[in-house]
């Protein structure tokens, strides 16, 4: 799995500085932060309706959709994934619950 998003980084920091016209990843990225964060928040979107519908296959689709564009956003921040998955690394064992608990203290 990790391999997989491995390549699609790679893929997508090469493609960032591509040619527009033959790269979507470049298209997508010209056209600046706030389109590349709108895309992610319509993948989200699409993503949901296809869960609620219980089509999972449509929602398998729709979920590889939105793991693509937040490789674009994190690419554009100079984020990896990587830098998620340490984040999720360092959550382990830490309860949703009791860590929601903990903020609510602050
Ligand atoms: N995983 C993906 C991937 N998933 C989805 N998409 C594209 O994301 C776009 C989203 O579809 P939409 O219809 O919502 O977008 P749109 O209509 O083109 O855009 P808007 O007009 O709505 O802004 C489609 O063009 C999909 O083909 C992807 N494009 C590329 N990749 C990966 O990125 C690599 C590099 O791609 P290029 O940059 O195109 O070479 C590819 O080899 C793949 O590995």
């Amino acid at each position: 799995m990790a391999d997989t998003l491995q390549k699609l980084e790679t893929v997508i920091r090469e493609r960032r500085v591509g040619d527009p016209a033959l790269s979507y990843v470049a298209k997508l990225t010209a056209k600046g932060r706030p389109k590349i964060a709108q895309k992610l928040g319509e993948e989200a979107v699409e993503t949901v309706i296809a869960a609620l519908s219980g089509d999972r296959a449509a929602t398998t689709s729709e979920a590889a959709d939105l793991i693509f564009h937040l490789g674009v956003l994190l690419a554009d921040l100079d984020l990896s994934f990587d830098d998620v998955l340490a984040e999720l690394e360092r959550r382990e064992g830490i309860s949703g619950i009791a860590e929601k608990a903990d903020r609510a203290k602050d």
